[in-house]
């Protein structure tokens, strides 16, 4: 009676109308992120639905985000699991949904101090433009051939690979991680099939029937990695033994250390290793070339904006050269253009968390547990935000000091807050480089007499957001000569 009470009392956010039981389920089709932003734009920018017995809040303005992501930092910052969250991550040991709490906030910590700060990350600079140079000199050979390349696919197992390097120490071919599917098409199911709507989530009382299959494919996926993650932590400890006086330490290694140590001070065994190594492949592969692949599908949308970018890149390096990385910074069409480009296409465009207890929101209670989602998708194409929001315009940033940090509410391709990215300045600079790179050493066409208007820009949802389609173009080598 108390609860009915309670319940009675809750001031929730205005809903749309829905159906007994499954509530607001048959709303949602195959990108929620798109179909969320239409309800918002009919019952506003704080909404609360129901998903089966799954409560959750969708949030849709800088306003609101802000609430969410700074305001009620502390209580918002959970996040929401489910099945099959679970089972890839051995119960929420990684960093990405482990729950809010000591263990989480020292993974975090340490991911960041011995992989993703800064001096790390200059640590693994040569790496990085050697892999760099293999792929230009890949891609110049396929233009001296007039081949068409498949841009997604091989920017993709470049940052592949280079994640690979930082995490591993070494590169993995395709059938390492499946005899079947390629190393980016196993972390591209598994995000896609991860972030599908199970309806065990919805209906616990049904999970065990797994009616969809995506506990198996789920169970199938994780257990592809599990044995991917074995093999390498066992070839680390076998390797440790034969070179114990070599540095050369990668951040398996350190990962195992602490675990062999037992002194991390937390609950730290082999699956929590696995877990976060998972995470660094995970939240860091697809989340990167996802966003490359993005900007290049745009330049090559918009040639003038690719021409304006060659042309700003060319006057700092000439054209007897590669870009290094200590031009970055003087790009600042750049900038904008990764702006821009985050904007409309915001790989992780909801940011998933979970309220740790009940709180206020816009004057509206939140239960505790609800699942709030911040649509970063929806305020990137706002057009009370966005002047002509639906245009890809860089010029919009000039000028402009609206960051992509999480500092400004209308821009958050990394979130904010005590959730926000920790490899956003890798993720970043390695998303510059990439496409300086390409934009500087080749010219780029649409095969088959392809319009840039006529490029196929549709999504495929998923944990994150990717082309439906790879991009496909004919590069042309523009440099003076082989670098
Ligand atoms: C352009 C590249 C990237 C983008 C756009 C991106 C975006 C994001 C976003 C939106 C979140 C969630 C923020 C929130 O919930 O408020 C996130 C979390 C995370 N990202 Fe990234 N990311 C990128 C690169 C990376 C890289 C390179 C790594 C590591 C190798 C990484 C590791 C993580 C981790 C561990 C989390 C979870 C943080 C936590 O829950 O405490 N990300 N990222």
């Amino acid at each position: 009676q108390w609860q009915r009470k309670k319940k009675i009392e809750l001031h929730l956010p205005p809903a749309p109308k829905g159906l007994p039981i499954i509530g607001h389920i048959h709303l949602l089709g195959k990108n929620p992120h798109q179909d969320f932003r239409r309800l918002a734009q009919q019952h506003g920018e704080i909404m609360y639905m129901r998903l089966g017995s799954l409560p959750i809040v969708v949030v849709s303005s800088p306003a609101a985000a802000e609430l969410v992501l700074k305001t009620h930092d502390a209580v918002l910052s959970d996040r929401p699991h489910y099945l099959s969250t679970t089972r890839l991550t051995y119960g929420h040991r990684d960093v990405i949904f482990a729950p809010c709490g000591p263990y989480w906030c020292n993974m975090r910590k340490l991911c960041t101090l011995e992989l993703l700060s800064g001096p790390k990350i200059n640590e693994f600079q040569p790496m990085r433009r050697a892999e760099l140079g293999l792929t230009v000199e890949g891609i110049r050979r396929a233009a001296e051939g007039r081949e068409v390349v498949d841009v997604s696919a091989r920017v993709a197992e470049l940052v592949g690979d280079m994640n690979c390097l930082m995490v591993f120490g070494r590169k993995f071919v395709d059938r390492d991680l499946d005899e079947e599917l390629g190393f980016k098409d196993v972390i591209d199911e598994t995000t896609r099939v991860a972030a599908q709507p199970n309806l065990g989530d919805y209906f616990p009382s049904v999970a065990a029937l797994d009616l969809q299959g995506l506990n198996r494919r789920i169970k199938k996926l994780s257990a592809t990695f599990d044995g991917f993650l074995d093999t390498i932590i066992d070839d680390h400890v076998e390797k440790k033994e034969q070179e114990k006086e070599k540095k050369g330490w990668y951040f398996v290694d350190v990962m195992m250390a602490i675990m062999e140590s037992g002194g991390a001070g937390f609950d730290f065994d082999r699956r929590h290793v696995k877990a976060v190594l998972l995470d660094m492949l995970i939240g860091g592969i697809d989340t990167t070339a996802t966003t490359v692949d993005w900007i290049m599908s745009e330049l090559m949308k918009n040639p003038t904006v690719m021409k304006k970018l060659q042309k700003e890149i060319e006057e700092v390096v000439g054209l007897d050269q590669m870009v290094d990385k200590s031009q970055l910074s003087s790009f600042k069409y750049l900038g904008c253009v990764v702006k821009e480009s985050l904007r409309l296409h915001p790989v992780a465009p909801l940011l998933a968390h979970a309220a740790q207890e009940e709180c206020e929101l816009m004057g509206y209670n939140i239960p505790g547990k609800t699942h709030v989602f911040v649509n970063v998708w929806a305020i990137g194409r706002d057009s009370q935000v966005w002047p002509d929001p639906e245009t890809f315009f860089p010029e919009r940033f000039l000028g402009s000091n609206i960051d992509l940090r999480g500092r400004d509410f209308q821009l958050l391709p990394f979130g904010s807050g005590r959730r926000s990215c920790p490899g956003l300045q890798l993720g970043l600079m390695i998303v510059q480089s990439v496409v300086a790179q390409l934009v500087h050493c080749f010219d780029w066409e649409l095969p088959d007499g392809m319009l840039p208007d006529q490029l196929d820009m549709s999504e495929k949802y998923g944990m994150v957001i990717s082309r439906a389609k790879h991009l496909m173009a004919i590069p042309t080598y523009r440099l003076n000569k082989i670098v």
